[in-house]
C-alpha cells in the first residue's frame, strides 16, 4: 500500500464520520471520544481508533477528539469544498427519485445534468436539474467536467451507455441496473442493488442470531 493510501473499508467509513461530526458541530459539541463516536455511528471504538490512526495522532488521551478539527480534516480528505458535478442517465421512476434526493445536503456531489431518450422530458427541468437529449451527452460531460455518472436506464441500454460514458471521460459509474458493466480498467463501477440488500437483510434476520447484548 502506498503511503497516502488507506484501506478501502476505512475510506468507506470516512463520509459517515464526516457527516456525524458535522452534526455534532452544528449542535454545538466541541469534543467527542471514540466511545461516543462508536455509539453513534455503530462501528466499534477500536475500529474508529484504527481508522483515525491512518491519519496520524488526531486525538489526545483523556480529551478525545476536537470535533471541528477532525471534521475539517476529513472534509479536506473527502474534498468537501469542491462540488462534484454528477450526471444522471435515465430519468424514469428511479432516476426521478434520485433527482429529488438532494445529494448535496449530505455530500459534496450534486446532479448537475440529467439525460434521457424520452422527448416528453428532454429540455425540461426536473427537481431543478436540466434534462438533456442523449445527443448532448458527450458535450455536457466535457463542458461541466463531469467525472461521475449515475446509470438508471433499462438494463438493455446500460452497456452501450457505459461504453459512451467511458469514451467521454467519465471515471466513475454508479450502476443501478442489474447488468454487470464491462468498462476499461481506469473506470470504476459501483453497483447498487437494493434487491440484494433486502435479501441479505432477510438472510441475517432468518439465519443468524445476534449476540445476547445486541
Ligand atoms: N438497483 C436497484 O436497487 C434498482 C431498483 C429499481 C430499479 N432498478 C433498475 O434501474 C433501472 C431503471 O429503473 P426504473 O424503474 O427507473 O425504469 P423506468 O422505465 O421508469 O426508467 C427508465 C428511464 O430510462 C430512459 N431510457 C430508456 N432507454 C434509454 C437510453 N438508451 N438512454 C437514456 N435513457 C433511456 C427511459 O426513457 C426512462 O425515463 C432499471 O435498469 C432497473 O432494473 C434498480
Amino acid at each position: 500500500m502506498a503511503e497516502h493510501e488507506i484501506p478501502r473499508a476505512t475510506a468507506k467509513r470516512l463520509p459517515i464520520y464526516y457527516r456525524y461530526l458535522k452534526l455534532l458541530l452544528d449542535s454545538g459539541k466541541t469534543r467527542v471520544s471514540s466511545n461516543e463516536l462508536a455509539e453513534a455511528v455503530k462501528f466499534d471504538a477500536a475500529t474508529i481508533r484504527r481508522d483515525f490512526s491512518y491519519f496520524g495522532a488526531l486525538g489526545k488521551r483523556g480529551y478525545g477528539y476536537d470535533v471541528e478539527a477532525l471534521m475539517n480534516f476529513f472534509g479536506e480528505i473527502l474534498d468537501q469544498d469542491t462540488l462534484e458535478s454528477v450526471a444522471l442517465i435515465g430519468v424514469g421512476n428511479l432516476g426521478q427519485a434520485l433527482l429529488n434526493f438532494n445529494f448535496h445536503q449530505s455530500s459534496n456531489a450534486r446532479i448537475s445534468a440529467a439525460f434521457d431518450v424520452n422527448e416528453d422530458i428532454i429540455n425540461s427541468i426536473q427537481a431543478g436539474v436540466p434534462v438533456y437529449a442523449m445527443d448532448d451527452l458527450e458535450d455536457q460531460i466535457a463542458a461541466q467536467r463531469i467525472e461521475v455518472a449515475i446509470v438508471t436506464v433499462p438494463s438493455a441500454a446500460a452497456q452501450e451507455l457505459a461504453d459512451r460514458l467511458a469514451k467521454a471521460g467519465v471515471r466513475g459509474i454508479l450502476n443501478f441496473t442489474p447488468l454487470r458493466l464491462d468498462v476499461p480498467a481506469d473506470v470504476r463501477v459501483q453497483n447498487v442493488d437494493l434487491t440484494n440488500e433486502l435479501q441479505t437483510l432477510l438472510y441475517f434476520i432468518n439465519n443468524v442470531s445476534l449476540p445476547a447484548d445486541k
